[in-house]
């Protein structure tokens, strides 16, 4: 007797019907009218921080359908299968993957990790050239298959990658977002929520300008609990000083200098990070995030210097809704204003 190969051959349908598990309640039991859009979200790049972020919208439950691309194609079908076996123990999300972009048709949000890392020691403006390159050919076909989607990018220098994803897409600004120091802030919150013995969540601040070595961290409006730290530490005569913030400041830089010198590569807080980001964005959730948008006219940065630097920026379905035009000293302006000289010559060199 020839033996049954596929569940198909038992009897089993996909949709569990002529196994006799379910009987249909009506012809149409869902109507079309209520049935809920599906929200597709695709991962461009399945390296190390392209599957912590699915990890994360994956347990998080913000997508219904996640498309992985990568160019390694066994690799690629690994890292999904490995995903698929877990799904007894996650939320139900459909998992597709290929090394053609046109599977990621119709997404809603479209993530880019793919391209080159740094190896140790080496910097995130090192890598631009090389990721410029597979940006002028992954970017105009995300945009040709989900012309409607948001794009966020990750690959680094995030902050020029950005730009570049912003020109080449054609898409509106408020539709392309950069990481950016949404992930650097999360450290700064990490070294001060250690040093004050709290919640990481408790602390407010920022880092804005670029991800990167020129980052800047905006002391003037950290606070716990609604308490301006550095008024605290001024009113309790703690020993400060410049040099003691600027050293925390180095330590969030160095972070990913280290982690990457230790490990390889740097991937879970991204992860988190991203999946932050998703979640205010498809669920429309209006949060702040320092992201890297459109910095142009904001602290000084020249009116003619189209340069992308993260910024708090309120997010939502429609993706940056809004900037906040924080009020800042006259040194973190000044710093800031740096940070964009340094991004902004560096994708002048691009011609775009
Ligand atoms: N913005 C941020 O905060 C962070 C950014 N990164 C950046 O993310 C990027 C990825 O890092 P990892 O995942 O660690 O690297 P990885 O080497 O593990 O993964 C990169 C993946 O891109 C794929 N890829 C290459 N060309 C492709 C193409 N044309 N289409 C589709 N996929 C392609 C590779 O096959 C590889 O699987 C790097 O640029 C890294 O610097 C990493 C951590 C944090
Ligand atoms: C690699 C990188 O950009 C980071 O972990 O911050």
């Amino acid at each position: 007797m020839k033996k049954a190969s596929s569940l198909c051959e038992l009897g089993f349908d996909a949709n569990g019907a002529s196994s006799g598990f379910f009987r249909p309640v009506s012809d149409d039991a869902t109507p079309t009218s209520h049935r809920r859009r599906l929200t597709k979200v695709s991962v461009i790049g399945a390296g190390n921080v392209g599957m912590a972020i699915a990890q994360t919208i994956l347990t998080r439950d913000l997508a219904d359908e996640i498309a992985l691309v990568d160019a390694l194609p066994d690799k690629l079908r690994g890292e999904m299968l490995d995903l698929q076996h877990a799904a007894a123990f996650l939320p139900r999300t459909r998992l597709v993957s290929d090394t053609d972009i046109s599977i990621t048709r119709g997404s809603d949000l479209a993530i880019v990790t793919a391209g080159a890392r740094q190896i140790p020691g080496e910097t995130r403006l090192n890598l631009l050239q090389r990721n410029v390159s597979l940006f002028r050919k992954i970017v105009p076909a995300l945009a040709e298959h989900s012309p409607d989607a948001i794009l966020l990018i990750v690959s680094n220098p995030v902050d020029i990658l950005t730009y570049v994803a912003w020109k080449l897409s054609g898409f509106p600004v408020s539709r392309v977002i950069g990481s950016g120091t949404n992930l650097d802030s999360s450290r700064f919150r990490f070294l001060l929520a250690e040093h004050l013995d709290v919640n990481a969540q408790d602390v407010q601040a920022y880092m804005v300008g670029e991800h990167g070595d020129s980052s800047v961290a905006i002391w003037s409006t950290v606070s716990v609990a609604g308490m301006p730290v550095l008024r605290s530490l001024q009113e309790s005569h703690s020993s400060f000083d410049e040099e003691a913030l600027e050293s925390i400041r180095r330590a969030v830089v160095n972070s990913a200098y280290e982690v990457i010198s230790l490990k390889g590569y740097t991937s879970w807080a991204i992860g988190y990070s991203v999946a932050n980001l998703v979640s205010s964005i498809l669920r429309d959730q209006r949060r702040i995030h320092p992201v890297s948008v459109l910095a142009t006219g904001f602290h000084g940065i020249a009116d003619d210097h189209e340069v992308f630097l993260s910024l708090p920026a309120r997010l939502g379905r429609g993706g940056v809704l809004g900037v906040a035009d924080m009020e800042l000293t006259e040194e973190e302006a000044r710093r800031l204003r740096q940070s964009a000289k340094t991004l902004w010559e560096n994708s002048q060199l691009l011609g775009l």
